[in-house]
Formats: structure tokens, sequence, C-alpha cells
């Protein structure tokens, strides 16, 4: 998909199409949709973040707490989006050990007891145990600055989502 076809996009079509760029935060794509025209996919993801930096901090927040756990309970049930699913299973979560599956979930529990949003990792550029050598690291993180940490792990899953979507190299952005 070129931009000329992101640009010629109505409304419902682009949010159909990006959505779920930030999980399960449509109105993202949303509040995206009116910026258009877009010069090319950097200028794309620039106004995406350009949505999330601009919320408070309630609004920041309410993102994160959109994320599934990484290998939680929503993976073992089959409830995740396409996207996460993706993600979380090609980052091996869908073959952990019974006790490396418990030590992530009593982590992500302490996680989210401490900061009041799940744990949040771009799954596809990690791997299980540094998953959990990051999430024992940044448990210890001061909230602000593991605010600031996790709204970049989401700008970095969604700007793998639009490479996707957009067959673009991700790391020509
Ligand atoms: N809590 C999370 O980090 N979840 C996820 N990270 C991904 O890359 N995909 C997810 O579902």
């Amino acid at each position: 998909m070129d931009i000329e076809k992101v640009n010629s996009m109505d409304f419902g079509e682009f949010v159909d199409v990006f959505g779920n760029v930030i999980e399960r935060c449509p109105l993202i794509a949303a509040a995206v949709w009116s910026q258009r025209p877009f010069l090319d996919l950097e200028d794309l993801q620039k106004h995406f973040f350009a949505v999330i930096d601009a919320l408070p901090q309630s609004g920041q927040e309410g993102i994160l707490r959109c994320h599934p756990d990484l290998a939680g309970r929503e993976l073992q049930q089959g409830t995740l989006t396409a996207e996460s699913q993706r993600e979380q299973s090609g980052a091996g979560l869908t073959c952990l050990g019974a006790d490396e599956r418990l030590r992530l979930a009593e982590l992500n529990a302490q996680y989210r007891a401490r900061f009041g949003f799940p744990f949040i990792l771009a799954a596809r550029l990690s791997d299980p145990a540094a998953m959990q050598r990051e999430l024992a690291r940044r448990l210890l993180c001061p909230p602000a600055q593991e605010l600031r940490t996790a709204l970049g792990e989401v700008k970095k899953i969604g700007g793998l989502r639009l490479a996707d979507l957009l067959c673009a190299d991700p790391a020509k952005l």
C-alpha cells in the first residue's frame, strides 16, 4: 500500500486499516485521519506519535492499560488481537515452559501492582529471556520514567505495525 492510497481513504476505511496500530485504541487512528494528507510512512508515523504525546497523562496511561499482558491470560485463551497474537507467538511466548510462564506472570503482576498498567515491550524485538530481564529491571524504575519507557515501547510496536501495513522496511523509518 502506498501513501497515495492512504491519503485517498475515507474515515471508515482509514480506521478499519489503521485502527489497531495502537493496540485497541482506534481513537488514535481516528484523530490521525484528520491530519491527512501524509507525505510518507514516516510522516504518518509521526502523526500517530504526536496524538499520543498530546494526550494528558490519564489518556497515556489509558493506552497502556489497553495492552494485553505478555504471555498472559489472553494468550492462553486465544483472545488476543491478530497483531498481538502474531507478535507474542513470534517472540516464542506460546512455547514457554510452565516455570518460565509462571515467573513472567509473577513479574507482570508485581509490575502492574506498582505502576497501575501492564508491562509493555515490543515483543518482535525481544525474546522470553530478554523480556524477563527487562521486566525485572524496569520494575525498579521510578513511575514517571516508566511511563515514558512504556509509551516508547507502544510507539515501537505501532511503528512496526505501520511498516507491516505499508509493506515498508521498519529499519528505513
Ligand atoms: N504487554 C505487551 O507488551 N504486549 C505486547 N507487546 C507486543 O509487541 N505485542 C503485545 O501484545
